[in-house]
C-alpha cells in the first residue's frame, strides 16, 4: 500500500478522516474489511473505486450513517460526537428526497441550524454566510426556485451550497459531480481547492480518475479495503488501478 510520505507533528493539525481497522456490514455481509486510512487535513481528497467497492459505505461510516461498524473512527482528531457541527456531508443525488416543498434558499439555510437550532431564527450574518454561499456555486438567481424544479445539476450545487453555508471545517461529498457538466464540475473543484487552501478539509466520492489526477492532493483506492492510498499519482498506477477495475482505464493510459 502507498501511504502519504509527510509526517505530521504535533503542530500540524490533525487528519480530516482517521480510520482504524473499521469494518462494517449490511445484514450480516461484510463490504468494507479492516479499513485504515489517514486523510490529512486541510487537503482535497478523493475515494475512488469501482461499483460497490464501499465508497459511500465508508463515508457514512465515518458520520455514523451505518448501523453496524468495527473498529476505530476519528473526524478532525476526535470522535464524531465533538464534531459534528464542524462536519458537513452531501450525500449522493439519488439518496436525497427530490420532492421537498421547499425553496432552494431554504435548503442553504439549513446549512445554519447547527449553529442556530431549528426553532431559532436565523441571523443577519447567517443571511449573508447563505447568500455568500450561493453566490459561490452560482444559484443565486435559483435562491425562490423550489428545489424539486431544478435540474440535477442545479439541485447538487444547491447542497453544496448548503455545506458551504454551513463553514464546516471537514465537507464530504458522496459523487458530487454526477449531474454537473465539465465546465461546472471545474468550477465546483475550484470552490474546494480553495477551502482547502483556507485550512479547511475536502473528501469527495469521485469516478472522473483524470480530474483526481489532476486536481486532487490525496486519494483513497477502495475495493472493499483499502488498495492505496497517498498522493494520486502514486495510488492511480497501472498496477493498483488494474488490481481494483480489473483494467486500467484508457483516459490514464494516455
Ligand atoms: N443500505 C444497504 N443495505 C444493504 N446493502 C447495501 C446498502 N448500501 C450498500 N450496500 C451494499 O454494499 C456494497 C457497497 O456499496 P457502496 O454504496 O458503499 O459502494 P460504492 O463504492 O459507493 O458504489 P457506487 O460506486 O456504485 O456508488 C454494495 O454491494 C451494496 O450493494
Amino acid at each position: 500500500m502507498t501511504t502519504s510520505t509527510d509526517s505530521r507533528t504535533a503542530a500540524q493539525p490533525p487528519s480530516a478522516l482517521s480510520l482504524r481497522e473499521v469494518s462494517a456490514s449490511y445484514g450480516g455481509r461484510t463490504v468494507l474489511d479492516g479499513v485504515s486510512v489517514e486523510i490529512p487535513a486541510a487537503t482535497l481528497c478523493a475515494v475512488v473505486g469501482p461499483n460497490g467497492a464501499g465508497k459511500s459505505t465508508m463515508v457514512k461510516a465515518a458520520l455514523g450513517l451505518v448501523p453496524s461498524v468495527r473498529g476505530h473512527v476519528e473526524l478532525l482528531g476526535e470522535p464524531l460526537r465533538r464534531v459534528r457541527r464542524r462536519v458537513a456531508y452531501v450525500p449522493q443525488q439519488d439518496s436525497v428526497a427530490q420532492d421537498f416543498p421547499i425553496t432552494a434558499i431554504q435548503v442553504v439555510e439549513m446549512g445554519r441550524y447547527p449553529h442556530r437550532g431549528w426553532l431559532r431564527r436565523l441571523t443577519r450574518h447567517d443571511d449573508e454566510l447563505v447568500a455568500a454561499a450561493m453566490d459561490q456555486v452560482g444559484v443565486a438567481d435559483l435562491a425562490e426556485h423550489p428545489i424539486d424544479e431544478l435540474s440535477g445539476g442545479q439541485r447538487q450545487r444547491v447542497f453544496l451550497a448548503r455545506a458551504l453555508a454551513q463553514g464546516a471545517d471537514l465537507v464530504i461529498l458522496d459523487e458530487p459531480f454526477t449531474a454537473v457538466d465539465a465546465r461546472t464540475e471545474s468550477a465546483l473543484l475550484e470552490v474546494l481547492t480553495t477551502l482547502c487552501q483556507n485550512g479547511r478539509s475536502v473528501i469527495a466520492v469521485h469516478h472522473d480518475l483524470r480530474a483526481v489526477l489532476d486536481r486532487f492532493d490525496h486519494a483513497v483506492l477502495l475495493a472493499g479495503t483499502v488498495l492505496a492510498e497517498g498522493a494520486p499519482g502514486d495510488v492511480l498506477t497501472p498496477e493498483h488501478l488494474e488490481r481494483a477495475y480489473g483494467m486500467t482505464p484508457l483516459v490514464l493510459n494516455r
